[in-house]
């Protein structure tokens, strides 16, 4: 699904049949695309010119952010996100077929920290005293399982990955969630929106408040009010650590207004007066992938 007018370069998450891939292809088709091995490998690709856009996971419905996204982008990048899309994720157990049969004799389980927290019960019920070895991405797992049909070891990843290494589904759907999504962002390095089909109607802008240093209690609400009382709808606020000392947070507030709207406007200025510190992402559009079957 894309009518983006040209093909332009796009660092993921790879190889090839990872959760991301998935997400890219959704919104780029098949050209252009250019698998990374890392989070950070990917924003540096768009950060130094090497590639138009950048695609990562960003947040996670059952495990929250990924810190190593939200790291490389709220800690020193210059880039902005173009677009958001959320995807369904479904999790599978798979082996080499050479393994069929050694599923009650595995020596490790391997994926992605965030796959492998979304089937933390299954493999707890399963598997408890199997190892769980983590990889930069669910793809990465299951390639390398199927690079190594002599060790008893599984991996956990979606069906485009069983299908892509000629792995065997050993156990469908091993998520412990039914509502399990991953909202991935598209970085480049201008603000702009990214326009393919079916966007929802209201675009989002993400920003990144630090809060004054004098410390004054009640910022937080005098923050929350500047939106508020001009109805601005906020779709999520979360603290991090700023990594300057034990409690000190900033905040990622995502809005679904334009920020060239006039309320947008009196709103940076109110938080601008408030002596917060204040950096936009840019306003963009969110997309929606549906469950394939
Ligand atoms: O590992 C992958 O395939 C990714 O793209 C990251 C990820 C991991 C788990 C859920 C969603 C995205």
């Amino acid at each position: 699904m894309t009518d983006l007018k040209y093909s332009p370069t796009v660092a993921y998450l790879g190889p090839e049949a990872s959760f991301t891939h998935v997400a890219a292809t959704y919104l780029f088709g098949n050209a252009g695309l250019m698998p990374q091995p890392t989070i950070p490998d990917c924003i540096e690709a768009v950060a130094t010119g090497r590639v138009v856009y950048a695609i990562v996971p960003l947040e996670n419905a059952l495990e929250g952010s990924v810190p190593m996204t939200i790291d490389y982008l709220f800690h020193g990048s210059d880039l902005f996100i173009n677009a958001e899309i959320s995807t369904p994720i479904e999790q599978h157990l798979m082996v080499n077929e050479k393994q069929k049969d050694a599923l009650d004799k595995l020596d490790s389980v391997q994926s992605h920290p965030h796959a492998l927290a979304q089937c933390h019960k299954y493999l707890q019920y399963h598997y408890r005293r199997t190892p769980l070895i983590q990889t930069t991405s669910t793809a990465a797992a299951a390639k390398y399982v199927s690079e190594n049909p002599d060790l008893r070891i599984a991996a956990i990843g979606n069906r485009l990955a069983a299908k892509k290494y000629g792995l065997h589904i050993a156990e469908e759907n091993i998520h412990d969630f039914h509502f399990n999504h991953t909202r991935f962002v598209v970085l480049s390095m201008r603000k702009g929106y990214l326009e393919a089909k079916g966007h929802a109607d209201n675009p989002k802008t993400t920003f990144m408040v630090k809060l004054p240093e004098d410390d004054r209690s009640g910022v937080l609400h005098q923050i929350l009010s500047v939106f508020a009382w001009r109805k601005l709808n906020l779709s999520k606020i979360e603290s991090r650590p700023l990594k300057t000392g034990l409690g000190n947070y900033f905040f990622i507030i995502d809005v679904l207004e334009n920020e060239d709207h006039p309320m947008m406007r009196g709103a940076l200025e109110e938080l601008a007066a408030l002596n917060c510190n204040v950096r936009s992402f840019g306003t963009y559009y969110t997309y929606e992938q549906k469950p394939s079957r």
